[in-house]
């Protein structure tokens, strides 16, 4: 059976798109912060980790750009899941009683406009979703909420005091699944790259050029600090094609331009807009 790290407990987002890619019956290796799931991946404890990357609502996960690139992971695939948010408490309690919510950061982020709108009540940061619901049963909190999906309220046997609170319904967060083996799938249609460019005018508007001139598609940009030098950056895009030929083309050029640049990994493309 298949060992998947995820970023969390069972119930979490994360268990959900590991077996959205990887079929129901899979191990999983439950890590309690991104770093921890890298490692897991490193020490060989797991076969594959899936790590969240970036939440139409919540923006992009900065952090696990770094992360990948610090433990030289690879990429060989992604996952796209609709978010949609549930309030939890224990049965019978009723939103009046409630003084504190926990949840993950990300997922507090996409409930902002539901969180301002509560009078009383304390928001505290936790490492997970279901983590959260978990502690409401285990502790008998009854002044207590968390924010979870459906899966934490059945698993941990919470009621949903208010559903679907995240800020607009278009919330999906894409996950990468990652191994510690180099890949470049035959079959890809997408990659994820990232680089490096010297400090001088115009170095980031020539690698796009080459991009736009081999007909490659960028669907998504991040710059990340370089650690030890101050207001450089290494870049992570995603690529899409048409043709390889062309991937491999922008590639061959695009490593005139940049001072290092490094193939993550080529993956088949995965679409938002399922239902
Ligand atoms: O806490 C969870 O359930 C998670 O799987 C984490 C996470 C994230 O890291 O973005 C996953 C999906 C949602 O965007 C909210 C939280």
């Amino acid at each position: 059976m298949q060992k998947i790290a995820i970023q969390g407990v069972r119930g979490a987002f994360h268990e959900a798109a590991a077996k959205k890619y990887a079929g129901e019956s899979i191990q999983l290796v439950e890590c309690m912060t991104f770093r921890d799931l890298c490692k897991s991946l490193k020490s060989g404890q797991s076969d594959m980790a899936v790590m969240a990357i970036e939440n139409t609502i919540a923006g992009s996960l900065s952090q696990n750009y770094g992360l990948i690139n610090e433990y030289q992971l690879s990429i060989v695939g992604e996952v796209y899941l609709r978010i949609q948010m549930q309030l939890l408490a224990l049965p019978g309690v009723e939103l009046s009683a409630i003084k504190f919510i926990y949840s993950h950061p990300v997922a507090l982020n996409q409930c902002n406009f539901f969180l301002d709108g509560l009078s009383g009540v304390q928001v505290y940061e936790s490492k997970d979703t279901a983590e959260s619901a978990r502690m409401i049963r285990e502790g008998n909190l009854t002044d207590t909420a968390a924010i979870a999906g459906e899966t934490a309220a059945q698993l941990y046997s919470l009621d949903i005091l208010k559903g679907n609170i995240e800020t607009n319904k278009e919330n999906y967060t894409r996950f990468l699944v990652l191994t510690n083996q180099s890949n470049q799938s035959v079959e890809g249609d997408k990659a994820s790259i990232s680089f490096e460019l010297g400090h001088q005018p115009g170095t980031l508007a020539d690698i796009l050029t080459v991009f736009k001139k081999n007909r490659i598609n960028l669907t998504n940009i991040q710059s990340m600090p370089l650690v030890g030098k101050p207001y450089e950056y290494r870049f992570h895009a995603d690529l899409t094609w048409e043709s390889k030929v062309d991937f491999e083309k922008a590639m061959e050029s695009a490593g005139e331009f940049a001072n290092s640049i490094i193939l993550l990994g080529i993956y088949k493309r995965s679409n938002f807009n399922f239902q």
